[in-house]
This record gives structure tokens, C-alpha cells and sequence, in this order.
């Protein structure tokens, strides 16, 4: 197959495919801080994310305050926002590490707090496993802290491993420890 049917194929992209640059396409991501002032973090960093050629903000999550799941640390607010891209799926992830570091993300300890997270969680239909980059995000299925944000703006997008909709992956997590950040 050409490298333009490729691009255009994006159910056929396999783990050596992912530089090829398709045409528009879905991407869901989670965004997570519990460090500074997370709320104005969060905002600014989707603005920014917005702002760059090749993305477009389609919907927007209200925030919500979780507890951490991970090591003993501040509780985190956290959203989803979907978007259209037009890059490929590793150029997104490394957008959203730029901007995790201009947000000043200091990489530490694993589940640790951060000023920022970003996590690609999913890109149309598409799977990837490489060690850089797996989609859909692979703990996304076990967080409520991420299917309650994306059931708001994205229920009926299929995760593709499960074969189950987010409006259905929802109900089957402990919501308990998520909560609406009023006015939001
Ligand atoms: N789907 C993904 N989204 C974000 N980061 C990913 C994804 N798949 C692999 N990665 C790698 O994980 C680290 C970032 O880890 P965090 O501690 O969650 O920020 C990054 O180096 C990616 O290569
Ligand atoms: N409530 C809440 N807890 C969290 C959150 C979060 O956003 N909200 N992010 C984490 C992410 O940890 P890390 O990025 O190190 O791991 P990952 O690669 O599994 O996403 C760990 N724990």
C-alpha cells in the first residue's frame, strides 16, 4: 500500500506506522495536576494546546477534584478534552510532553505529584503498543479520575481493546473519590 493510503487508512497503522501523518483525526486526553495552582495550570495549558496548527479544542470536560491514586500526596483535579488533530500520533505525544515541561514538570517518583500530566488516551480507532507510546492509555480503563471527565464529553467513543463505549467503562469503576470542582 502507498505511503499516502496509509495516511489515510489509520485503522491499518501498525507500531512501525506511527510517524506517518494522517488527516484529521479524534484525540482524547486526560489532564491531571496536583501541584501549584492546578486549576489555572490546567486552563492555560489547554489554551495552549488549543493555539497550536494542526490541533483544534472540539469539547471540554468540567474539572474534577480526585483523590491521588499512587503514594500519599495532595488530592489532583482533573479533566478530559477532546480534539481534531492533524499530526500524527507521535507528534501529539510529543506536543503534550512540551508542554507538560513548559508547565514545569519535574519527572520524579512514578504516580508521584506533578505540576502537569497530560496522557494521550485515545486517537480514532487506533492501537499502538511501542514503549514510547501506547493508545489507548493502558491504565485509562481502571481511572475513574479519567472515564468520568471523558464519559461528560466523549460517551459514546469506543475504547478499542475493550470493545466497550467510556459511557459504559464508567459504571463498571468506584466514582466515589471524584468529584464535580463547582463552577467549572
Ligand atoms: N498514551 C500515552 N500518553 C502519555 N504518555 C505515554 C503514553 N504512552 C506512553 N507514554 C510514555 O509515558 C511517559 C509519560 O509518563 P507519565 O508519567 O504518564 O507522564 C512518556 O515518556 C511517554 O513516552
Ligand atoms: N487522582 C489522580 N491520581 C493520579 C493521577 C491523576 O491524574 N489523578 N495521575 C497519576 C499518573 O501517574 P503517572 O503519570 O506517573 O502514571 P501513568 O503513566 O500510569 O499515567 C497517578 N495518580
Amino acid at each position: 500500500m502507498s505511503v499516502e493510503n496509509k495516511k489515510n487508512s489509520p485503522e491499518i497503522f501498525t507500531k512501525h506506522d506511527a510517524e506517518f501523518k494522517p488527516k484529521i483525526q479524534a484525540s482524547a486526553i486526560a489532564l491531571g495536576s496536583n501541584i501549584g495552582d492546578s486549576l489555572a495550570i490546567l486552563e492555560a495549558a489547554t489554551a495552549e494546546l488549543a493555539a497550536i496548527a494542526g490541533i483544534q479544542l472540539t469539547a471540554k470536560s468540567s474539572w474534577y477534584i480526585t483523590k491521588a491514586v499512587g503514594p500519599p500526596q495532595p488530592d489532583y483535579i482533573n479533566g478530559c478534552i477532546s480534539l481534531q488533530v492533524q499530526m500524527s500520533p507521535l507528534e501529539l505525544l510529543e506536543t503534550l510532553l512540551a508542554i507538560e515541561q513548559k508547565f514545569g514538570r519535574v519527572r520524579q517518583e512514578r504516580w508521584g505529584p506533578r505540576s502537569l500530566d497530560l496522557d494521550l488516551l485515545l486517537y480514532d480507532d487506533l492501537i499502538i503498543d511501542t514503549p514510547t507510546l501506547q493508545i489507548p492509555h493502558p491504565r485509562m480503563q481502571e481511572r475513574a479520575f479519567v472515564l468520568v471527565p471523558l464519559a461528560e464529553i466523549a460517551p459514546d467513543w469506543l475504547e478499542p481493546i475493550s470493545g466497550y463505549v467510556i459511557r459504559e467503562l464508567v459504571k463498571k469503576v468506584d466514582c466515589s473519590d471524584v468529584h464535580l470542582l463547582k463552577g467549572s
